[in-house]
């Protein structure tokens, strides 16, 4: 039986709703409090979450961003609210239900979020106390290549690298442009690691002020400067046994790496505020998309830090050098928006896949995934067609194959025996690594007349 929170203050509402989804087979709680949800949350493993937007003591768009990667979120607004639903979608919400909606809404929503599969398994900010139950539930998705079948040599280098020091205790640098995967790799290794059963927390140095990162690296006790309101947990501790991942980690002041570089050394941390040393035994992995050598011998990062964060690193290839994992990757996306917006649209003309080809993809596989969230949204055949995608895609002027030249058809026609023979003549594996459709392979085997 599926477990559900509902976080909404509206006594009334929240009853009538928990009565429903009961009826209909679902074991409810429902928190009428921000503080209130987050403590069951942390006490029980709940496979989805519903929450308003509007809780008086808390903020639902930073709830959504802390439990996105654990638990599907559903957000309730109000009528007039749906920019801010939206707003909560970028930030990671499954899906949002505007005020009034009917029960069979609610229904394919509630359904639609329990169905979607994560791509690789995701550990919670919350620590839950039954965590071995939630990582056997995600069951071993942790190898990104394995999930997907990544085909380019690339990925699977980063495969290998990542079977290789994940179980390690070593300290890994990823380095990639944005939008590659770094902190899915940071939780494929952490998935992998003999630590996956405790937390892996993801801290994102880039967004923190200078002033603040302290707290946020070891916490602090209440008044123990203005706006500390509360005690607070810091990121270590909040960690500890498990893994913590520093995002943008070549964004933190002089003064943070200093602090960042003590605890490492000492292995102990001192909320703000207080005397005593906690030990912490934590795994770092850290990102940046920056050449932190280079800020090294620039005298903007400390060589000591960089050391201790780089025991191994890891760099993750730009989406246009991945030749053949494009393929994998739209068709693993349009499954995925299909299920989430409810379409059923088979594959991508191949007009489109020219324009993917050709496309150098800046914003790499975010902006891949994106552009194909929004293609299944405008599409409404079943057929994704090159009038749905973003203007900066058609800039880039496909090249369409002339099967006129001669060199080229010999060429292509060479390519196409290569991928059959690398993939033990299995023709989607071969599409795929072609970069093309099954239908379009088909069509250029029978075009060549090949005899496989
Ligand atoms: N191998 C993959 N398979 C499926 N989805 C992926 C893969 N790699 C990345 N993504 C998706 O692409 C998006 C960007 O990934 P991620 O946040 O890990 O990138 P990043 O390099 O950490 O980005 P940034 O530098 O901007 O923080 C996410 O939505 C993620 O789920």
């Amino acid at each position: 039986m599926s477990k559900i929170l509902i976080l909404e203050d509206d006594t009334s509402f929240a009853q009538m709703l928990k009565k429903f989804l009961e009826r209909n087979g679902f074991d409810i709680v429902v928190s009428q409090t921000g503080l209130d949800g987050e403590k069951q949350l942390k006490e029980q493993n709940f496979q989805l979450v519903i929450t308003d937007l509007r809780l008086p003591d808390y903020d639902g768009i930073k709830l959504v961003s802390q439990l996105k990667d654990s638990i599907p979120v559903i957000v309730i607004t109000g009528y007039a609210e749906v920019s801010t639903a939206v707003k909560a979608m970028k930030m990671g919400a499954y899906d949002y239900i505007s005020k009034p909606f009917t029960p069979d809404q609610m229904l394919a929503v509630i359904d639609g979020a329990l169905h979607a599969k994560p791509i690789i398994s995701k550990e919670t900010a919350f620590t839950t106390k039954n965590d071995s139950k939630s990582t056997v539930e995600n069951e071993d998705k942790s190898s990104i290549s394995n999930d997907l079948e990544l085909l380019s040599e690339a990925a699977q280098k980063l495969d290998e690298h990542i079977a290789l020091v994940a179980p390690t205790d070593m300290s890994v640098l990823i380095i990639g442009e944005s939008g590659t995967g770094k902190e899915v790799t940071a939780k494929a290794i952490h998935q992998k690691s003999n630590r996956k059963e405790k937390p892996f927390i993801a801290l994102d140095c880039g967004a923190i002020p200078k002033e603040l990162a302290a707290s946020e690296f070891f916490g602090h006790l209440k008044g123990s400067f203005t706006g500390a309101i509360a005690d607070k947990i810091g990121s270590f501790e909040a960690a500890n046994g498990g893994t913590l991942f520093l995002d943008e980690v070549g964004n933190l002041s002089y003064e943070n790496q200093i602090q960042l570089l003590r605890a490492l050394q000492e292995r102990k941390i001192k909320r703000i505020g207080s005397n005593t040393e906690v030990e912490v035994n934590v795994r770092i992995l850290s990102a940046t998309n920056e050449d932190l050598k280079a800020a090294v011998e620039k005298g903007n990062f400390r060589e000591d830090l960089y050391h201790r964060l780089n025991e191994f690193s890891l760099q993750i290839p730009a989406l246009k050098d991945r030749q053949g994992d494009l393929a994998v990757l739209a068709s693993h996306f349009l499954e995925k928006f299909n299920q989430k917006l409810n379409k059923q649209i088979l594959d991508f003309s191949d007009e489109v896949w020219n324009v993917f080809n050709t496309y150098h993809w800046p914003g790499n596989i975010r902006e891949l995934q994106n552009v194909i969230q929004r293609a299944v949204l405008l599409t409404t055949t079943n057929e994704i067609q090159v009038n749905t995608l973003p203007e900066e895609l058609m800039r880039s002027k496909p090249e369409r194959i002339d099967l006129g030249s001669v060199s080229k058809a010999d060429f292509e026609k060479e390519q196409i025996v290569n991928a059959l023979k690398r993939t033990n003549y299995n023709k989607s594996k071969a599409a795929k690594l072609l970069q093309v459709t099954r239908k379009t392979l088909y069509n250029r085997i029978n075009y060549y007349d090949l005899d496989l």
